[in-house]
């Protein structure tokens, strides 16, 4: 069914629901339905696609419904109060955000705890302003000099709740929505694709406090009076339940989620004394049978049958290969001297390295010799403690990811770090992250520049999976991917970025016979292209073969620099590799 379809069948039922329902305790039912399913939609976005965690929800609750309804007591009309609510609720968002950014998992949780029993204790405490428990009367909401009444206040939130849907769910399919996932997959895949995490996490935060205050600005209004038990640690357990039980992640699951946590207490009000214990076991039994939630585990049943019917295949690009996207002035890298210690371990010591044009550099070495700590420093994940990393001329020593792939140096991971809940070609066009046009208004509209944005970076991803031989894997999740494919999604996301250099961690390992070769053709395609690599490869026949020039460590240190002929037959190298089972292949290679 097409969308605009399905979003006037809901709108014309949620029109014609008084009339169907013509008493004021179902109209009212309604309307506590409609303003909490807002918050969950909201906090849906928040954990189930940036993979942030909020149990403070309650909180940007509470300050919605105390700044719209203090606003309009001091004579700020409704409508400009309910948009000073959500804005300041964004702010306080993105500033919690902000507070917890270096805490993940349950760091992240006891700072969004926190912040809900501080908004809770101020609205308990400050009574001359809020309140408090004896609660805070307010004039009738009005629209336009006209008064709300029950059924008008009720169309009033559908209308809204109807707008909040679109815009998420348009926030969802693009390029906003694929970035909060990815994101939420692997912050530093998605970092070294250009992301800047930081903002984004506290964007995810904002927009999530916004529809949270949004609602409670909606609650308040609704009997023209609360108080502040309503904002309690509880509420925001219920919120989270909601997303978890309805499915996190999902563009339905907030829906259904919000139908278990709002009906089911007036299902079992008599019960009211062990809401928290039920609510408890509901959120145990699905996280125990259904961890995807109930839309997920359904969409999970279905996906599993129809894997049989083939993926869909998509519009194959007329003209393929990385040389379409853009021009590249090639490599300049100059290292100079660099250290990384770990708590005063060297784990790299002094190592200059200097590569330049569209060259492919081994950088190898025995296990522990300090390989991927080089690759994280070059690549940003690490600011080594000593010494210097100039790009173009330019100091990139203390540059994070995001700086260094817009800088045009990107990478692949050793240990996979594709987005698994993305299809291999959103894999892809997130790689062309810094190269995205349309801003916040555009995507969450879905305009005409928006749609075009789309379909371009959409076919340029496909020449990216044509390059690597993945086209028609392009509508797969990247997980059910074998081992050496997924490498390859790794490389031509990597490609997305239209880097100048690009360090490939172990690209073979794990790979089959036949992927290896796919992926030593790639290498040589991308060197064709005008792209330098830097190859990190424990398969010496792929070095020795696919390399101009080998940098080989040592104990962190580079022990021997030249072309495949000289490195194998160097004495300490073979010193080096001697006893270790790659020096075989070293020699025989
Ligand atoms: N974050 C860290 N904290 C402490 N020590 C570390 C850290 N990362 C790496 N090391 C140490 O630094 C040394 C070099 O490790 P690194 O992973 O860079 O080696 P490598 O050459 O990539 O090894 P491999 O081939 O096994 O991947 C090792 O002794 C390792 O234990």
């Amino acid at each position: 069914m097409k969308k605009w379809l399905l979003y006037l069948l809901i709108a014309l039922a949620l029109y014609f629901f008084p009339w169907l329902f013509p008493s004021s305790y179902y109209v009212h039912m309604a309307q506590g339905f409609l303003y909490t399913y807002i918050v969950v939609a909201g906090l849906n976005l928040l954990v189930g696609l940036s993979g942030q965690l909020s149990l403070g929800h309650a909180g940007f609750y509470a300050i919605g419904a105390y700044v719209t309804g203090l606003c309009t007591v001091a004579g700020v009309p409704f409508l400009l109060s309910l948009l000073l609510g959500v804005l300041i609720c964004a702010g306080a968002g993105g500033l919690v955000a902000m507070l917890s950014l270096r805490a993940k998992g349950p760091y992240l949780a006891m700072v969004t705890i926190a912040f809900g029993l501080l908004v809770e204790i101020v609205a308990n405490r400050w009574v001359e302003v809020t309140g408090g428990p004896a609660g805070l009367y307010l004039p009738e909401a009005k629209l336009f000099g006209l008064g709300l009444g029950t059924v008008s206040y009720y169309w009033f939130i559908a209308v809204i709740a109807l707008v909040v849907t679109v815009l998420i769910d348009n926030l969802f399919t693009s390029r906003y929505g694929r970035t909060f996932r990815a994101m939420g997959n692997s912050e530093v895949a998605a970092a070294t694709a250009g992301v800047h995490v930081r903002n984004w996490k506290v964007l995810a935060f904002a927009i999530s406090a916004c529809t949270a205050g949004l609602g409670g600005a909606l609650f308040a209004f609704q009997n023209a009076y609360f108080n502040s038990d309503t904002f309690t640690f509880d509420k925001s357990i219920l919120f989270l339940v909601g997303v978890i039980v309805g499915g996190a992640g999902t563009r339905l699951g907030p829906l259904v989620g919000t139908i278990v946590i709002f009906l089911l207490p007036q299902w079992v009000q008599s019960l009211y004394n062990y809401h928290l214990l039920i609510f408890g076991g509901i959120l145990l039994l699905s996280l125990i049978a259904l961890p995807e939630g109930i839309v997920g585990g359904i969409q999970r049943i279905f996906k599993q049958r129809n894997q049989y019917s083939g993926t869909p295949s998509l519009p194959a690009p007329d003209s393929d290969g990385p040389s379409q996207m853009g021009s590249r002035d090639g490599a300049d890298l100059n290292v100079q001297a660099a250290v990384m210690e770990f708590d005063g371990f060297r784990a790299v010591d002094a190592i200059d390295l200097q590569i330049k044009g569209s060259e492919v550099r081994g950088l190898i070495g025995p296990n522990g010799s300090g390989k991927s700590t080089t690759v994280n420093m070059l690549s940003g994940v690490y600011v080594p403690t000593k010494g210097k990393l100039s790009w173009k001329g330019v100091d990139v020593t203390s540059f994070p990811p995001h700086r260094m792939a817009a800088a045009g140096i990107t990478r692949t991971f050793q240990n996979l770090q594709l987005f698994h809940e993305l299809t291999v070609l959103e894999n892809v066009m997130l790689g062309f992250h810094l190269h995205y046009r349309k801003g916040f208004a555009a995507n969450i509209l879905h305009t005409p520049g928006f749609l075009r944005e789309e379909s371009h970076f959409r076919a340029e991803a496909m020449r990216l999976l044509q390059f690597v031989g993945l086209a028609e894997k392009a509508g797969e999740q990247a997980a059910a991917l074998s081992y050496g494919q997924q490498r390859l999604v790794e490389i031509a996301r990597a490609l997305a970025t239209k880097p100048d250099l690009l360090i490939l961690d172990e690209p073979a390992a794990g790979a089959s016979l036949y992927e290896v070769d796919n992926i030593v053709r790639v290498i040589r395609k991308v060197k064709d292209s005008g792209i330098a690599i830097l190859l990190v490869e424990h398969h010496m026949e792929i070095v020795m073969n696919v390399c101009d020039t080998i940098t080989v460590l040592d104990f962190g240190k580079k022990i021997a620099e030249g072309d495949p002929a000289f490195i194998k037959n160097h004495p300490q190298v073979i010193e080096a590799y001697l006893g270790g089972e790659e020096v075989t292949k070293l020699v025989v290679g």
